[in-house]
């Protein structure tokens, strides 16, 4: 309608078109399979993404075709996410760390087309090529000097590709709910189901990416992706990055404490993202090395509960602001950030930890309510806990294929599967996994609070409660922690830790310690393997 604004849609490569040529000096700075770090900037990735369209063109890729990757975050990663959504096309990044026959489930779910696959992961995708039913070719993430000698059958170099075209190619326009990625759950609660996002609502979570109360991103970042990019594309990072031009730094696979560390400091890295586990591991390199983050202004810690111990190292330790974030796959991820308001300047460092240990509040466009068993919303009093319930243009509709079915209710809410609260200021806090509460004489015990209290407790690195069946009172938590190297701490210490402050009630009955805590493809604890391995334990007070 004439006198109305233009009608163009959002897409994928809007992204990087625009920081291609706004920003194109940025750097990319990825650490490589093959040896030495790599430098890149905007103006390449998108004529290499544009080269790369073209190519996939010739193999036959048309819109709507789904493109898997098996690899790390690096540049090439990034270049596919732009080039195989950009074209139309929809980019499936695969969770290497799944078993291998959720691999192959997920693969021929998705009837890929073709898979790019970074060289360390070649023997896995050899394991299972008999398993895949749809893929016409694999396409190996590396130049002709590195190729291997594989048994894969139709083996193409991707470098190869990139380089026989012309990159002169104008990225294509089409409807903005064209799909541009999908991404299968881990599985922690099931089988893996795919969650098919549009390119219109990863360009409006990248906007909320980059406002100062999502995660703030900007031209004035230097981010290191953690978080890997076969992980809910990691947490929108890439396409965030792109819609501000900020600088992105990427580990490929070293991710133990020491390469992290060195990569922050020589990057001038000012804003991480990862998972606690990831956080747990870096902060112990740092502490055993009496080190300190020199340009880190900000970590985004989601996942899984970011415990408090860790936000105070971080915030007081290295004056690093934590912003604790909630989401899930099936809400692109973010849904909630918990950066502090106005309000809370004047607040002492521990009072506004206690905010920080909060999920977080919604940015513009997720909705956000909890409701109680009879499905009416409860009160936002930061007291009454219930399932958690979101809406809005970058929450799922429903898994690919239409597994599972119907899934939101019919005012378009979707059940996240979480149970938490609301406070008067909107801060949401998970209390649990509707799965993984507690239920212990009619009351409700958050495995996540203790958790996080029996983590506070000296020598325990890492701690898992779950429930254990109990003649009187139906469940009674069980802690199953994992010590530091070397340390005496006894399970009456944890106890005695924990009874200064958890009620009597929410004690744990026992604490057994274990070696290491089995952990899903996406470093959560896996409580269905530990409900399995605890099974026939039987608790002393029973
Ligand atoms: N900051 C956080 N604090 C507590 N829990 C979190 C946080 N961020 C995410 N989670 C948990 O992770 C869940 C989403 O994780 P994700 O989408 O990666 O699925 P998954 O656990 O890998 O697989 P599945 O959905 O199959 O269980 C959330 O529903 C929530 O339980």
């Amino acid at each position: 309608m004439l006198g109305l604004m233009q009608d163009r849609p959002l897409l994928i490569s809007s992204l990087i078109e625009y920081s291609g040529l706004n920003h194109g000096d940025v750097e990319i700075v990825s650490r490589t399979v093959e040896g030495p770090i790599h430098r890149t900037n905007y103006r390449n990735v998108n004529l290499r993404a544009k080269k790369l369209a073209q190519a996939l063109g010739r193999l036959g890729v048309e819109l709507g075709d789904r493109i898997g990757t098996i690899a790390w975050n690096g540049y090439r990663h990034m270049e596919i996410y732009f080039g195989v959504s950009g074209m139309g096309a929809v980019c499936h990044t695969i969770n290497p760390r799944l078993f291998p026959e959720q691999i192959a489930y997920i693969v021929n779910h998705a009837e890929d087309k073709y898979i790019f696959v970074d060289l360390t992961f070649v023997p896995l995708i050899e394991a299972l090529k008999d398993h895949l039913t749809n893929v016409k070719g694999f396409i190996i993430m590396t130049d002709e000097a590195h190729m291997p000698d594989s048994s894969l059958d139709n083996l193409l170099c991707y470098e190869t590709l990139v380089e026989a075209e012309d990159g002169d190619y104008a990225w294509p326009q089409f409807d903005e709910m064209t799909a541009c990625s999908l991404c299968y759950t881990s599985g922690t609660t099931g089988n893996p189901k795919g969650v098919l996002y549009a390119n219109r609502s990863t360009v409006l979570h990248s906007f909320c990416v980059c406002t100062n109360d999502g995660l703030g991103v900007s031209n004035r970042d230097s981010i290191l992706a953690v978080v890997p990019m076969f992980h809910a594309n990691a947490w929108g990072l890439p396409y965030a990055a792109a819609m501000c031009g900020a600088k992105m730094v990427m580990p490929g696979a070293a991710m133990d404490g020491a390469s992290l560390y060195e990569l922050m400091e020589a990057e001038g890295v000012t804003l991480s993202a990862g998972v606690p586990t990831i956080w747990m591991m870096l902060l112990g390199y740092v502490k055993e090395n009496n080190l300190k983050f020199s340009t880190m202004q900000r970590t985004v810690i989601g996942g899984s509960a970011a415990p408090r111990s860790m936000i105070d190292t971080f915030v007081e330790g290295h004056g690093v602001e934590v912003i604790h974030a909630w989401g899930m796959t099936e809400t692109s991820p973010l849904g909630t950030t918990g950066n502090l308001l106005k309000k809370h300047e004047n607040l002492s460092e521990k009072q506004r930890t206690d905010i920080r240990v909060k999920q977080g509040r919604t940015v513009y466009g997720v909705e956000l309510k909890i409701t109680g068993d009879d499905g009416k919303e409860l009160p936002r009093d930061g007291v009454a806990f219930g399932d958690l319930k979101v809406r809005g243009p970058w929450i799922t509709n429903g898994y690919f294929k239409g597994e599972g079915g119907e899934v939101l209710d019919e005012d378009g809410w979707f059940t996240t599967g979480d149970v938490g609260t609301i406070d008067p200021d909107g801060y949401m806090q998970i209390t649990d996994r509707s799965k993984d509460v507690i239920k212990s004489g009619g009351e409700w015990i958050s495995s996540i609070d203790v958790e996080n209290e029996a983590l506070g407790c000296p020598g325990i690195v890492e701690a898992a409660v779950i429930a254990i069946p109990h003649p009187k009172w139906d469940e009674r938590p069980l802690v199953i922690a994992v010590k530091e190297k070397d340390h005496s701490v006894s399970r009456d210490d944890v106890i005695k830790h924990l009874e200064s402050t958890l009620a009597k009630w929410q004690l744990p009955d026992d604490v057994v310690f274990v070696e290491e805590l089995p952990h899903t493809a996406t470093g959560k604890l896996l409580k269905t393997k530990l409900r399995e391995d605890f099974k026939d334990y039987k608790l002393p007070t029973a």
